[in-house]
């Protein structure tokens, strides 16, 4: 039977200010979900909620069960390494838990095959502080997919990379999904990019699921200007998939859950 990822009234406070408010979805596994919404909507507060990283009102369940953190890859929004690690050290940590003494040759292939899949092998043995920010989301990005999750949540992951390496994450993870499987949550700001190489999306605004289903059925010129605030011109192209090209803000109003207590 397929996983599914069930919210069923999520909740999430932050001292009096309610941040996400009756978030329900039934989400099956084997796609690639784009989480957009303007700032402050709550996609960070719902990667975070489903890592359990943050306490909340309401269920979470992965497969019928509450989200085991070995079914889970998880890249935060703000994500770095300090230490001064190599990139294959960094790779490695991956795969933390069955490190020892000795590396086993199974992982160090693993580690291998990840970093030519990323084509970042010529960067193996760079210490991660000499990397620029776009190949530290690389690396990091290669680390959370060698333990080959099942859940897999990305806090804007391909945001410091340039358009030719966004499109070959993309597509490496929708390989990825295809082989294994994986339901792979991706927040993300880029409306074109979320319309290419999301299955489905998840439209937050305001703490609340506004929308859920295919882009095109989601992100309508209405849902543009009430949601986002913005006009928006359609441009249809030849992948069958429109362009949106904004043309001019509304206006720019406070956060509305934040005014509330
Ligand atoms: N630790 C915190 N304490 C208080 N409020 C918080 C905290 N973290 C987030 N918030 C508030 O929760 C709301 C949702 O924030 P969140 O980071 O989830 O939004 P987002 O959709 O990811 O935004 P962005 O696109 O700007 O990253 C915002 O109004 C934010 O100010």
């Amino acid at each position: 039977m397929t996983a599914r990822l069930v919210l069923r009234d999520v909740d999430v406070q932050h001292g009096r200010a309610k941040v996400l408010s009756g978030v329900s979805a039934s989400i099956k596994a084997g796609q690639i979900v784009g989480l957009i919404g303007p700032n402050g909507a709550g996609k960070s507060t719902l990667l975070n909620a489903i890592a359990g990283q943050l306490s909340t009102k309401g269920k979470i369940l992965w497969s019928g069960k509450p989200v085991d953190a070995r079914d889970i890859g998880f890249m935060p929004q703000q994500c770095q390494v300090r230490a001064d690690l190599s990139v294959l050290e960094v790779i490695l940590l991956g795969r933390h838990e069955q490190l020892g003494w000795r590396i086993a040759d199974d992982i160090m292939s693993a580690a291998s095959r990840i970093l030519a899949f990323f084509a970042i092998g010529d960067l193996a043995a760079r210490s991660m502080q000499t990397l620029s920010g776009g190949q530290q989301q690389l690396v990091l990005l290669a680390q959370r997919l060698l333990r080959e999750p099942q859940l897999l949540l990305l806090d804007e992951a391909t945001s410091a990379l340039d358009v030719r390496h966004q499109m070959h994450v993309l597509r490496l993870l929708k390989d990825y999904v295809a082989r294994t499987g994986a339901l792979v949550l991706i927040a993300v700001h880029d409306l074109n990019l979320a319309a290419r190489h999301s299955d489905t999306v998840m439209l937050l605004n305001g703490g609340r699921l506004v929308g859920h289903g295919a882009f095109d059925t989601v992100i309508t010129p209405d849902v543009l200007r009430s949601v986002y605030g913005i006009d928006a011109e359609f441009i249809p192209s030849q992948s069958g998939i429109s362009v949106i090209l904004p043309l001019s803000p509304t206006s720019i109003e406070a956060n509305p859950m934040e005014e509330t207590p």
